[in-house]
């Protein structure tokens, strides 16, 4: 018998399982039947498209179904799956390793709080690891599809695991896995039929299989008037793959375990989108969105979460090519009438039926979500407050459903708290409002106190507070909603729309000033103007229409763009400003030069560019303050 450790995150996995997740030690049950459930799913597939599998037909693997088997006195709790099986190699590396991003991802989340843990373990399951929370001791016998050893598998979910082969009585006639759970003090529960008959209504009544019992049923003898228990299998599931059922006949109970059982999700799903097609193609999709974003949203190898069936029968899971990369939290099912079921998932990627159910699919998830925000705001807003950064990149990414993403992202503004929508910003259009304007660049406290916003204030205009990074990127693609453009503030022109008539003295009398900074500055900046944007700031600088602005620029450092041109933006200078005026009063004014750096350096600083020279900035700032002291 070979002894063998846990690989560290495993050992730190079971640790947290066994000491701190006691509060739903039941789901170990879920867990188990789900692995169970994707063996023989796995199984199914094989049998039906591959010909090794199909001559194992007849043995054992046209029989489906998952047993559990209670001894009550013995504390001994038996499942056990006709399923895929696993190998030597196969027990090693699922049971002794992990493999799953998510899980390790989980464990560098940990905060150590027991109770925040819990809930941010139900995001993901634990997989088989849970039944460590009701044993003291696991054997596992699994035999895998096509090959004849059963290996046996032990662990007490402390330090390691046994691995060995065994013969005779032991070993598995047909392929598939036993395990056997010793249950332990807090397991002791379990041992009752009737509770575990409740546990599998609960979690897994929908999974596609049977669920089989068999336990000492405690029946009246009316004769004898007394208790007898007679040993007994039923049957104590639905097994309908419940996607297939016609929504008339669901409850949302139904939908709820559905969701709990196919994600291990412990919390309710948000809403759900059921949907029977008939017509050219035959599908049912069945699509969740959770209520938490799961963990790995923003990793570059996210899970995909709807799972792909052709006739009732599995056929692939994490695929990332049935819905849109910016649609990877919704979870769920399709099952089409139509698919081959040996589909590969190099076939998928060009499967023309493939395609028009996905596209199908995304409109009806926007078209749902739509429905919702106009019906039910509140629910909407806690959608929003998961999944508006994905919705962003399908505005960005998904050209053919913009027009509908354009109607479902949510910005801040500065004229409402909270979020608002596009369409209610274009409502809130002043007559003489050109376009809806945005201002991008920093966090949210700095944009709204940006120079940039001063005349927007003044003139009672809306601006569309952009503090999300995706969201620069995302308007650079979009240049207008409905009829209505886009325009950023810290673009040069767009300040012309707001313009007032300035009279031509002011411009006259502001010119050899505004000459003089230019030649101060040097190459530093494009070109030194009066700006019509500036209210109670003296200076700001703006960039053209086609230049990146400064938190482009860092971005695309960032990205290791490195040719970029020296920035060189555009120095506007409030002609109404005491500065300026006293500047003006006095041209001759020695501190005109001081006083140029310090407005470009300020007006930099505010738009969240570093300083190149920050040493020189300084020293300048002291010598004005000394002066004015
Ligand atoms: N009854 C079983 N039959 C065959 N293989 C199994 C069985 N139970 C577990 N496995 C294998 O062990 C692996 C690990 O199982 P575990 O429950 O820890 O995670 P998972 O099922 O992969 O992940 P998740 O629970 O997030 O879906 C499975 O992916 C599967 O390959």
């Amino acid at each position: 018998m070979a002894k063998q450790e846990f690989q560290t995150e495993v050992s730190q996995l079971l640790q947290l399982i066994v000491h701190s997740l006691y509060s739903h030690p039941e789901i170990f049950l879920r867990e188990l039947i789900s692995n169970s459930s994707d063996a023989l799913d796995k199984l199914r597939h094989l049998s039906l498209t591959d010909e090794k599998f199909k001559a194992l037909v007849g043995n054992g693997i046209d029989a489906p179904r998952i047993d559990l088997e209670l001894d009550e006195a013995n504390k001994l709790l038996t499942l056990s799956d006709t399923g895929v099986g696993m190998n030597q190699e196969d027990l090693i590396s699922h049971l002794g390793t992990i493999a799953r991003s998510g899980t390790k991802n989980f464990l560098s989340h940990l905060s150590g709080d027991a109770r925040k843990d819990s809930n941010l373990i139900g995001q993901f399951g634990v997989g088989f690891y849970s039944v460590f929370m009701v044993a003291d001791k696991v054997d596992v016998y699994s035999r895998k599809a096509g090959e004849e050893s059963t290996w046996k598998w032990t662990s007490d979910g402390k330090t390691g695991f046994d691995l060995e082969e065994v013969t005779g009585e032991h070993a598995r006639s047909v392929a598939g896995t036993t395990i056997v759970i010793h249950l332990n003090e807090e397991g002791a529960q379990y041992a009752n039929g009737y509770r575990l008959q409740e546990i599998v209504k609960k979690y897994s009544n929908h999974i596609a299989f049977p669920i089989f019992l068999t336990y000492d049923k405690s029946e009246w003898d009316a004769e004898k008037k007394e208790s007898i228990k007679t040993r007994t299998t039923e049957q104590v599931n639905a097994a309908s793959a419940m996607w297939r059922r016609s929504k008339s006949e669901l409850k949302d109970d139904d939908y709820k375990e559905m969701y709990k059982s196919l994600t291990g999700d412990w919390d309710d799903p948000l809403f759900w989108f059921h949907t029977r097609a008939e017509g050219t193609l035959e599908y049912t999709t069945l699509f969740y969105i959770p209520s938490k974003a799961p963990m790995d949203l923003y990793q570059q190898d996210y899970k995909g979460g709807v799972k792909l069936y052709v006739k009732r029968v599995f056929i692939m899971d994490d695929s990332k090519d049935l819905l849109p990369p910016y649609l990877r939290f919704v979870r769920g099912i399709i099952d089409s009438e139509d698919l081959p079921l040996n589909v590969s998932r190099e076939i998928l990627q060009q499967n023309k039926v493939l395609t028009s159910i996905k596209t199908a699919s995304v409109k009806k998830i926007l078209s749902e979500l739509k429905t919702i925000a106009t019906n039910d705001k509140e629910k909407y807003a806690q959608f929003i407050a998961e999944y508006n950064r994905p919705l962003k990149e399908g505005v960005y990414g998904d050209y053919a459903n913009r027009d509908t993403l354009l109607d479902l992202v949510r910005f801040k503004s500065t004229k409402v708290e909270g979020l608002t929508s596009l369409a209610e910003a274009k409502e809130r259009m002043q007559p003489e409002q050109k376009a809806l304007y945005y201002i991008t660049g920093g966090s949210d406290s700095m944009l709204r106190n940006s120079p940039l916003l001063e005349i927007y204030k003044k003139k009672g205009i809306e601006v569309l507070i952009l503090d999300d990074e995706i969201d620069e990127i995302v308007f650079s693609a979009v240049p207008q909603y409905g009829d209505v453009e886009f325009k950023a503030v810290n673009k040069s022109s767009t300040s012309e729309d707001l313009k007032d008539e300035a009279t031509p003295e002011k411009t006259e009398e502001l010119k050899p000033l505004l000459e003089k900074i230019k030649a101060t500055l040097g190459d530093a900046v494009k070109d030194v103007r009066a700006s019509s944007r500036l209210a109670d700031s003296p200076s700001v600088i703006v960039s053209d229409e086609d230049e990146p602005s400064a938190r482009m620029r860092r971005m695309m450092e960032a990205m290791g763009q490195k040719d970029l041109p020296a920035m060189q933006p555009t120095l506007e200078i409030n002609p109404d400003h005491e500065i300026i005026r006293k500047l003006l009063a006095d041209p001759s004014n020695s501190r005109v030069d001081d006083a140029a750096w310090l407005l470009f350096d300020q007006a930099l600083l505010l738009e969240g560019v570093p300083l190149k020279d920050p040493t020189t900035f300084v020293q300048r700032l002291n010598r004005v303050l000394n002066q004015s002291i």
